[in-house]
């Protein structure tokens, strides 16, 4: 009656399922909201609209209209959402990932890419890799050589967190100097983190409801959170400090940067200590996840899948012949090994639908009206199973991608597991150089079998929440060394 009275037309909204007057659309989410705003979409369409309590949300579904929503309006949806738990966990989302747009978060950000992600820093971080490689091994040599353990037995995907973590954690704080900054204990701070990080907890769709939070519990787990992760990178910096004033820095790390930055004056926005915490923390937890869950993924389906797997070790034993370990330059000729990493990418999106935006200004997408302040999910594992762009899309055929110019770098709508736009992912180099290293030598040095006689098919391949989605089992396997 308004908008009749007004004269106004109305806008078109994009389509929305029945909510419930309070919860809106978020009884219809479960713990996995990929999957079911892939069955939501299906219904509604590839551009929705859904609410999450008090929170309006779009929801792109499709290639097209991802398109059009990088290509045509990236500036207007380049924030992140507030989030409480982002404030609480990343010292007050002064870091990269969760930072709203703004001068603050693109010096942050160039300052990674400058001093760490870059093609050329990561490729000078060659022989970083190599040793956390060979670290990799002997772990996995000496699962075989028993240790308690059924004879070969390995807890892979601890084995494969353990050297995600450690890579990104060198690059970027240096060596791990003192007893228990292991990355067990990383482990155990982020994990939680992650889930409250998705931003589909309760209390995010309440944002009103401040005191919410409160009775769930929830503050009260951020804040210990909180505290975990500021005497861990206290720690960093502290031992970072000291080296320095006793004259042994040499700029060997992404911290040691930072902190000489620092001591010049490091530009207008200045760099303070929370700063430095924040983008560290950032990188290692924006690293170790993603190339560990890619790493996991990627063992699984190669052991579901006995002929990929035979085709993959071909490749890296025939191109690697002889050498103690495979090496990077190995790796550029392994065809077949990038397109089993992109097809893991494309079947197992790590961070499924990439991290949320919240539009800045309104707009129009495939013809529908987008108000501004709507949270902004793009859902990138169902794009990369659509049907109409991925013939066979639920199997695991990593020859689509042999010759096909399909790209992952944000240009090719139709697979984004990096995002797209101003706020993709900068850590796309160092990630890919990551899991090739790692997968091809895990191939070259070891055969690889289920344990108790599972049968391949048999192998569970469910996830667990959160941003970044594991196997919600982890991959127990038994390792045979090629060469006894
Ligand atoms: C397979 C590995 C990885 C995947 C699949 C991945 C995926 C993503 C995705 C989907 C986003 C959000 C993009 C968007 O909003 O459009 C993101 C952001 C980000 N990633 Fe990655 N990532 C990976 C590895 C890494 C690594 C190794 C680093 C650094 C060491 C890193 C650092 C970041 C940072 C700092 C952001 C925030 C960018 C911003 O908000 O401007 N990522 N990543």
């Amino acid at each position: 009656i308004k908008v009749l009275l007004s004269g106004k037309t109305q806008l078109r909204l994009p389509p929305s399922p029945p909510g419930l007057l309070l919860l809106g659309n978020l009884h219809q989410l479960s713990s996995l909201p990929h999957r079911s705003l892939l069955d939501l979409s299906r219904k509604y369409g590839p551009v929705m609209l859904i609410r999450m309590g008090q929170v309006p949300a779009l929801i792109v579904s499709s290639a097209d209209a991802a398109q059009e929503l990088f290509k045509t309006h990236d500036l207007a949806i380049s924030t992140r959402p507030a989030s409480k738990a982002a404030m609480k966990i990343t010292f007050g989302a002064r870091n990269i990932s969760f930072a709203p747009y703004g001068e603050r978060w693109r010096h942050a950000k160039k300052l990674a890419v400058v001093h760490l992600l870059s093609l050329k820093r990561v490729l000078s971080l060659q022989a970083l890799r190599q040793e956390e490689v060979r670290r990799m091994m002997e772990r996995v040599a000496a699962a075989c050589a028993g240790g308690g353990r059924p004879r070969g037995e390995v807890e892979l995907s601890e084995v494969l967190y353990e050297y995600a973590n450690a890579t990104v954690y060198h690059a970027a704080a240096g060596k791990e100097t003192k007893e228990g900054r292991t990355a067990a204990r990383f482990r155990a701070m982020i994990d939680d983190g992650s889930v409250l990080l998705g931003g589909f907890q309760v209390d995010d769709a309440f944002p009103a409801l401040g005191w919410l939070s409160a009775i769930t519990g929830t503050d009260a787990k951020l804040d210990r959170i909180g505290r975990r992760i500021d005497e861990f990178l206290s720690g960093i910096l502290q031992e970072h400090i000291e080296r320095a004033e006793q004259g042994f820095n040499r700029n060997e790390d992404f911290v040691d940067v930072l902190l000489s930055l620092q001591r010049d004056g490091a530009g207008d926005l200045g760099l303070a200590e929370i700063d430095i915490k924040a983008i560290t923390l950032d990188l290692i937890a924006a690293g170790t996840d993603t190339s560990f869950v890619s790493l996991e993924w990627a063992m699984a389906e190669l052991v579901r899948n006995p002929r990929a797997m035979k085709k993959l070790q071909d490749e890296v034993r025939q191109v690697a012949d002889g050498k103690p370990m495979v090496v990077e330059e190995d790796v550029d000729q392994m065809t077949y090994l990038k397109a089993v990493i992109k097809e893991v990418l494309r079947l197992h999106t790590p961070a499924p639908i990439l991290v949320p935006r919240e539009t800045m200004s309104s707009f129009s997408l495939q013809g529908y009206h987008v108000p501004a302040k709507t949270r902004v999910i793009v859902n990138a594992w169902a794009i990369a199973r659509d049907p109409k762009s991925w013939e066979a899309p639920e199997e695991f055929q990593p020859e689509r991608f042999m010759d096909n110019a399909v790209d992952h770098r944000g240009n090719d709508f139709l697979f984004i597991p990096f995002g797209a736009g101003r706020r993709m992912c900068p850590g796309i180099n160092f990630a890919m150089a990551t899991i090739q290293i790692a997968l091809a030598n895990l191939l070259y040095h070891f055969n690889w079998e289920l344990p108790d006689g599972l049968n391949p098919v048999d192998l569970d391949m469910s996830e667990a929440p959160g941003l970044t989605t594991p196997k919600k089992i982890p991959l127990r396997l038994i390792a045979v060394p090629k060469d006894p």
